[in-house]
């Protein structure tokens, strides 16, 4: 499978591409970074401290190199992010994104593009992270109506969004456990200390130093409580499961992907 990752000198993208750079199923044919940048034209071995030279290039331009790739690995921005989907869908190559930060009308644009190409889409590509879903969505099942509902996420002080893609996953799945939306019942912190409305989820953001990622969500009873932790020690967990995603799409037909297929969850 021939891959592109773009934003090679990224927290992602540099790990995205030395786990690419190890597996035998994948050949990196390009990396791509934003115009200007000093690293572009350099070996993308070298770029994203792979330990070796590749053989291939850092460029400035996707349109350039995107014909001889199967698929394109993309976390960067969520400005950059829409470019590479009109790129992919006008060259009909097989996307994985997984950058964070996006509004409705973005995911539409996500979900409208897999008409047309294999598309995946995942907020959180950590296996663990996937499966600490699955237990929320069984824990409210069984004690929705007993326990308020409050997520901690932490992450670096160089993250752009808040809050976190993942912890936007979670509240999605538990609010539809439930049988709500989330946009009806999501608190954004507790400044003014308004007493707690039932059914709500709470969401809290913290930033500091180079936490790489943590999500806790509290289940809050009467005399008891259950939390339910991850935490990722470094961005790694990430990068492998990008490149399995990517690895899921090959041969695939169009059609919107996520990493619980990938998974099999
Ligand atoms: N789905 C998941 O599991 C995970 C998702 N993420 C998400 O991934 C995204 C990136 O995170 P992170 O790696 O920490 O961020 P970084 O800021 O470290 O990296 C972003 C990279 O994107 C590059 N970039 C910006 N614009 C363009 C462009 N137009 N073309 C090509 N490259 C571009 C930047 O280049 P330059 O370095 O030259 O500025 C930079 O290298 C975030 O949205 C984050 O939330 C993060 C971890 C896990
Ligand atoms: O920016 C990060 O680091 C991460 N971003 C993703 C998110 O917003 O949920 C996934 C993970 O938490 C790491």
């Amino acid at each position: 499978m021939k891959v592109i990752v773009m934003g090679p000198r990224g927290k992602m993208g540099k790990l995205i591409t030395q786990v690419a750079a190890q597996r035998e199923d994948m050949e990196l044919v390009a990396g791509v970074a934003p115009k200007g940048r000093d690293y572009i034209g350099t070996d993308l071995g070298t770029a994203a401290m792979v330990g070796r030279e590749l053989g291939v290039p850092v460029t400035d331009d996707l349109a350039s190199v995107i014909d001889d790739c199967d698929v394109i690995i993309d976390f960067s921005t969520k400005e950059a992010a829409m470019e590479v989907l009109d790129l992919a869908v006008a060259h009909g190559k097989a996307l994985v994104c997984g950058t964070t930060g996006f509004g409705p009308e973005e995911m539409n644009r996500f979900r409208e593009a897999s008409e047309k190409i294999p598309m995946l889409y995942a907020a959180n590509t950590s296996k663990m992270v996937n499966v600490m879903n699955k237990l929320l969505e069984m824990v409210v099942n069984i004690l929705k109506d007993d326990v308020d509902v409050e997520i901690l996420e932490m992450h670096d002080q160089w993250k752009k969004d808040a809050p976190s893609g993942t912890s936007k996953e979670m509240g999605e799945i538990m609010a539809h456990a439930m049988g709500k939306e989330l946009s009806d019942i999501a608190v954004y912190g507790r400044e003014g200390a308004s007493p707690r409305v039932p059914g709500t989820i709470g969401y809290h953001s913290l930033r500091a130093g180079n936490i790489p990622s943590s999500h806790t969500v509290f289940f809050g009873g009467m005399g008891e409580r259950l939390e339910i932790t991850h935490h990722s020690y470094n961005w790694e967990c990430f990068a492998r499961g990008a490149c399995d995603c990517a690895a899921y799409l090959a041969g695939k037909p169009a059609g919107f992907y996520t990493i619980q297929d990938v998974l099999g969850l």
